[in-house]
């Protein structure tokens, strides 16, 4: 990142396309410099406006379902009907292991080298909260670059596919033909969140599998929805590998955004998420502080201890545990 940053140099790189520019304007709103928050939300100011005509698509799905294979070859086709595709990811565990998992781009061999694609790896910085916030504004910055088709892989463990729903139009979910146990392979949580879901591999031995899994799955899928429900979730099959079923996915995906519309849908959803958005930023926030202030720290570890010994009830270290955030941070 360079020493000074000239805001109005950045927004109009971004606004230009020029990658160099939309992956410096990304690095600095995924930055947890407190310098550079002020910097990153006056740039977000001068992109929204731009904002808001992009698809936003979430994907999911198990380790080793396909993930990579599938946005590769999706991206690659939209690409080569017109679309910009931006690829995102959301993936705390990456924190773990140091680097980035998800959105890696060997993992994509094709979109990585697509002149009108942008790959870019999971936020490795901190926790789902703080990549969830990196990776949706790094959203608006995609979106006033021109790329009309954002996409969003997430891991299909844990809670983050919940934050990926929750800045998504359309959420996608890819899993195998398991008949049998796919469901209990399939979190419901998971499954609720799907407004689209396809069974991938569906090639060689098991397309046959993949097709009674996809009907066992979209009886299952019926019953988790309300009878007047303006849309049932599809379920599909499709081979990553070998580019079939992706053009049905991909019509479902816009036939979901297209019900969306016409229902008004669409603008109270992404008006919610922002509401939504502003809470979780405040729970985050008001989390970080209270584990950082000084008091809290320093009594902590004692009423943990009492809890654990039995000498202190729960609610009254919570209370006690309260009462010391309530106490000035500065000591005075
Ligand atoms: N037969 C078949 N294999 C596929 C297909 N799509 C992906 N694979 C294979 O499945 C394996 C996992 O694919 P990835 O795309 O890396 O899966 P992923 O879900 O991104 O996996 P993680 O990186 O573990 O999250 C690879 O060996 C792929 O070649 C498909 O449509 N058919």
């Amino acid at each position: 990142m360079p020493r000074t940053i000239d805001i109005e140099e950045y927004a109009k790189g971004v606004l230009d396309g020029k990658r160099a520019y939309i992956a410096r304007a990304i690095t600095l709103v995924e930055s947890t410099r407190p310098d550079h928050h002020d910097l990153a939300q006056r740039l977000l100011v001068e992109l929204l406006p731009h904002t808001g005509g992009a698809r936003r698509i979430g994907i999911s799905g198990v380790p080793g379902v396909g993930k990579s294979t599938f946005i590769d070859a999706l991206g690659t086709m939209l690409t080569g009907v017109g679309h910009k595709v931006a690829v995102l990811a959301v993936d705390p565990s990456s924190t773990r292991t140091g680097g980035s998992i998800l959105g890696d781009k060997t993992r994509m061999e094709r979109l990585a080298v697509d002149p009108d694609a942008f790959v870019r790896p999971s936020p490795s910085a901190g926790t789902l909260g703080g990549v969830a916030r990196a990776t949706r504004e790094s959203m608006v910055v995609m979106e006033a670059a021109g790329y009309d088709v954002v996409l969003v892989e997430t891991v299909g463990v844990g809670q983050s596919e919940t934050a990926v729903a929750n800045m998504v139009d359309s959420f996608l979910l890819l899993s195998l033909a398991r008949t049998g146990d796919q469901l209990q392979g399939i979190k419901k949580g998971v499954l609720e969140l799907a407004d689209v879901v396809t069974i991938n591999k569906a090639d060689g031995p098991h397309a046959r599998d993949a097709k009674s899994a996809a009907r066992e799955l979209a009886g299952a899928l019926r019953l988790l929805q309300p009878p007047d429900a303006p849309w049932n979730p599809p379920v599909l099959t499709c081979s990553a590998r070998e580019y079939t079923g992706l053009d049905v996915v991909w019509e479902r995906l816009e036939q979901h955004r297209r019900v969306l519309e016409a229902t008004g849908a669409l603008h109270a959803k992404r008006r919610d998420q922002q509401v939504d958005w502003t809470w979780s930023m405040v729970r985050d926030q008001l989390l970080a502080r209270l584990h950082a202030h000084p008091e809290v720290r320093r009594l902590g570890p004692e009423l943990e201890q009492r809890v654990r010994e039995g000498t202190l009830t729960a609610t009254l270290a919570a209370d006690q545990l309260l009462e010391a955030f309530r106490a000035p941070a500065d000591g005075g």
